[in-house]
């Protein structure tokens, strides 16, 4: 459905997005998670086509939209928009901003997919009202009805929840995503928020510095990251570093480990190991101690942070009944079934398939 082979961008002499490959199947939604600035929404401008590009091709149905010196405009596209900033016609009702884009269509046909798509974004009745007399999330999926109504081939969505509050927007997402998903439309939507992305994607993928560090299924994403950039972004966690010492164990600061999975790097290797705090157990028997520098209440668990005696720092989310006090020194158990292990010197993943 859309296709993304080695492209680059360029403002003036500044490339911002390099190599870039990305597919998308159709009905799928995909999502592209990145700090600002990273160059995510040069990215859905270059698809939607109001970017021109410098390297590489993208295709939209197999066919060629852009290449350096040559695009398909935006409006012959077949793609729909949604921004952050919901960007509604503020003279215009509810209903007449859904009809926008389908303006050329008869009355009656422009009423009926009018009155579908309040149904589809939960707004029946509200179809007169003005958006300054709309909430935000009521705002954003006026939007979303809006960039629907022309039955796009693509939906290109730029941080569409970012200016709502926590709770809505995680609510939003969710719904969001039903809809789509109810209407199989491809999507591609960008953000920097890990939720947002964790409840929305099919596809996943994490940019950096205006390139695509991987792109895959947000579990595959999770447990086998290509890089320790990819998994600190995705998930809270702490690394400590380690030494291979060959035939399947590694040491440091946490102790000597076997490990479950197999590295593909020769023994003396410096590894950095990625513990996620439910990695991180206390145990009264254990060695392994660690000191208690803070506890965070979260609600449904603390999480701790941790300092082991050479200065390196853990987190260890533990239960409500769990109650330590900084300064306290703890016995501590590594769970490293799932282990995620990095060469130090380059932060790629070295473990091979578990066996
Ligand atoms: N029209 C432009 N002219 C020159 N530089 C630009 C232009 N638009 C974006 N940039 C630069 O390109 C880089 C990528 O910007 P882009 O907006 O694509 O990033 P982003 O990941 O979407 O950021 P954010 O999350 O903050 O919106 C940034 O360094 C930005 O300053």
């Amino acid at each position: 459905m859309l296709q993304l082979e080695h492209v680059a961008i360029s403002y003036g002499t500044n490339k911002v997005v390099q190599g870039f490959d990305l597919t998308l199947q159709a009905g799928e939604i995909g999502c592209l998670l990145g700090a600002s600035g990273c160059g995510k929404t040069s990215v859905l401008r270059a698809i939607a086509g109001f970017e021109p590009i410098s390297e590489g091709r993208i295709d939209l149905h197999e066919k060629n939209v852009s290449r350096p010196g040559f695009s398909v405009a935006p409006e012959k596209r077949q793609i729909g928009m949604v921004f952050q900033d919901f960007a509604l016609f503020p003279h215009l009702t509810v209903a007449e901003n859904i009809a926008f884009g389908i303006r050329s269509l008869p009355k009656a046909q422009q009423r009926e997919r009018v009155d579908s798509l309040l149904t589809l974004v939960e707004l029946q009745g509200l179809g007169d009202r003005y958006s300054h007399a709309l909430s935000g999330g009521q705002q954003q999926r006026v939007a979303l009805a809006r960039a629907m109504a022309p039955k796009p081939d693509l939906l290109l969505l730029d941080e569409p929840f970012s200016s709502l509050d926590t709770e809505l927007r995680g609510s939003l997402a969710t719904q969001v995503r039903q809809i789509l998903k109810q209407q199989g439309i491809t999507a591609l939507l960008v953000t920097h928020d890990k939720s947002e992305a964790f409840s929305m994607a099919d596809k996943l993928g994490v940019m950096d510095q205006g390139r695509l560090l991987q792109w895959g299924c947000p579990a595959t994403l999770f447990s086998r990251p290509a890089s320790l950039h990819v998994a600190d972004f995705i998930g809270k966690g702490a690394t400590v570093k380690v030494e291979y010492l060959g035939d399947g164990r590694i040491a440091g600061d946490v102790g000597n480990w076997p490990l479950v999975s197999n590295v593909s790097v020769a023994s003396g290797t410096s590894l950095s190991l990625l513990l996620r705090p439910h990695q991180v157990k206390t145990d009264p028997t254990s060695e392994l101690k660690a000191r208690v520098l803070r506890q965070i209440f979260r609600g449904a668990d603390y999480l701790y942070e941790l300092q082991l005696p050479g200065g390196e720092l853990l987190l260890s989310s533990m239960p409500l009944d769990c109650e330590f006090s900084p300064g306290q020194s703890l016995g501590l158990s590594l769970d490293l079934t799932n282990a995620l292990l990095f060469d130090a010197a380059n932060g790629h993943n070295v473990l091979l398939e578990s066996q």
